[in-house]
């Protein structure tokens, strides 16, 4: 199928299954709303990945079927992430009175500190979920962001999003792969992405398209969800682990933080930064919403979030979800997306406890200021 087929077929499956009016319905609301057999169609696509197989055929087909098995993933899984975690769609670190909001806002603002976005540059968000970080970030420098996204469901939430709070002349949200880019060649001053590039089947593909759109000089943060130094993949144990994050989190491959470090140099890029923000032996870790232990709950306003989030949250969701499926209240399929959200928050745990996993290796590259554009090269190559 064409690149163009795909992007019309999926734009119509997106209308089909949250119908035209997206944005106003938020969380199990939204869900409510959903077409009952777009909704299992969606839920077979995505799962259909994921049979248990660790193999390398398994892998890839993974690998190859990485675009309609995200696209799928975040069909299904947006409303849960947005009733349970908010707009924007990534961990953080935590300190002592901290609140959940504020810590989400202080690691985006960090990242675009990183990245050394002033006001008024025009900056990329790689894979840009509803958008909630591009808004703050927005806010916070007075940059214009694109967001890129290939979901369609989340770009029609972003953009109602930055209609509402009226952000919509700092920013706009497109609908296109990140592995195959369309922007023209050195376009934006500054690209960041937040835990999403680790949805790409091979890293080099998507930072070899950052560097093409990349003005010379220019600076690409990234968030990058890696297996660290510790992960053995020939350990069952660790491969169980990884597999729980891949499986629930609609990941084709989790590479290994070497993989990511050297696929930015081979794109061309100076890695100025290169930096666990997990691994500072932080007093309150970065999984600790997914854990339910109170102890770390820093303030009263969070306890709903933390209700839902913990274990016993999920498993009143689990069964509240299942309730509605049986009444007909919540597509068909819902119950089977709480499952897979299940594992990932079990994996996800065990690989920051155990440090074999981290969702905040903080990369900060340079395209140097006298980078030949890929188009320059493919030129001299045929002189
Ligand atoms: C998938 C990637 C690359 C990043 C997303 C990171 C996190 C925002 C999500 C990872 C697991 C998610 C879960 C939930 C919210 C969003 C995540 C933390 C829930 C708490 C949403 C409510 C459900 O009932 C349980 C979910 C568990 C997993
Ligand atoms: C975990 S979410 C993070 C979203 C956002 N960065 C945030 O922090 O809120 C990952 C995002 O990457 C997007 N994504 C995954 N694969 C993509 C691809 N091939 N091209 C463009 N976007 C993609 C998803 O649709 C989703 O919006």
């Amino acid at each position: 199928m064409s690149e163009t087929e795909l992007r019309k077929r999926q734009a119509q499956f997106t209308r089909e299954l949250h119908g035209d009016d997206i944005g106003k319905k938020t969380g199990l609301s939204a869900l409510m709303s959903k077409n009952n057999s777009a909704q299992k169609e969606a839920v077979q696509k995505y799962l259909r990945n994921w049979d248990g197989r660790t193999d390398k055929d398994a892998e890839e087909r993974r690998l190859e079927d990485y675009n309609e098995a995200t696209h799928s993933y975040y069909n299904v899984v947006t409303d849960f992430y947005e009733y349970g975690w908010g707009s924007s769609f990534h961990f953080s670190r935590f300190y002592k009175g901290e609140s959940f909001a504020a810590s989400i806002a202080r690691h985006e603002h960090y990242l675009a500190y990183k990245a050394g976005i002033q006001r008024g540059d025009l900056v990329l968000d790689v894979g840009c979920g509803v958008g909630g970080p591009a808004r703050e970030i927005a806010r916070f420098t007075g940059c214009n962001v694109i967001g890129l996204n290939n979901n369609d469901y989340q770009i029609a939430k972003a953009k109602y999003y930055a209609k509402k709070y009226n952000l919509s002349d700092q920013m706009d949200f497109v609908k296109g792969d990140f592995m195959k880019m369309d922007f023209e060649e050195n376009t934006f001053d500054r690209v960041y992405a937040i835990e999403a590039t680790c949805h790409a089947p091979k890293l080099e593909g998507v930072y070899s398209e950052i560097y093409k759109v990349l003005k010379p000089g220019g600076t690409f943060a990234v968030y990058e969800w890696v297996m660290t130094d510790k992960y053995d993949e020939n350990n069952p144990e660790h491969r169980k682990i990884a597999y729980e994050i891949e499986l629930g989190d609609g990941i084709p491959k989790m590479f290994h933080v070497d993989v990511a470090r050297k696929a930015l140099k081979n794109c061309g890029f100076e890695v100025l930064v290169s930096e666990d923000l997990a691994d500072n032996d932080d007093e309150i870790p970065w999984y600790y919403p997914l854990t339910g232990e109170w102890k770390y709950v820093q303030n009263l306003a969070n306890l709903a979030t933390f209700f839902r989030t913990s274990y016993l949250g999920r498993q009143f969701t689990t069964a509240m979800v299942t309730v509605m499926e049986k009444l007909g209240l919540a597509p068909e399929g819902s119950k089977e997306v709480t499952a897979a959200l299940e594992n990932a928050a079990v994996g996800l745990v065990a690989g920051g406890k155990s440090k074999l996993f981290t969702p905040m290796m903080l990369f900060v590259a340079r395209k140097p200021e006298n980078a030949e554009t890929p188009s320059q090269t493919s030129q001299e190559a045929t002189q």
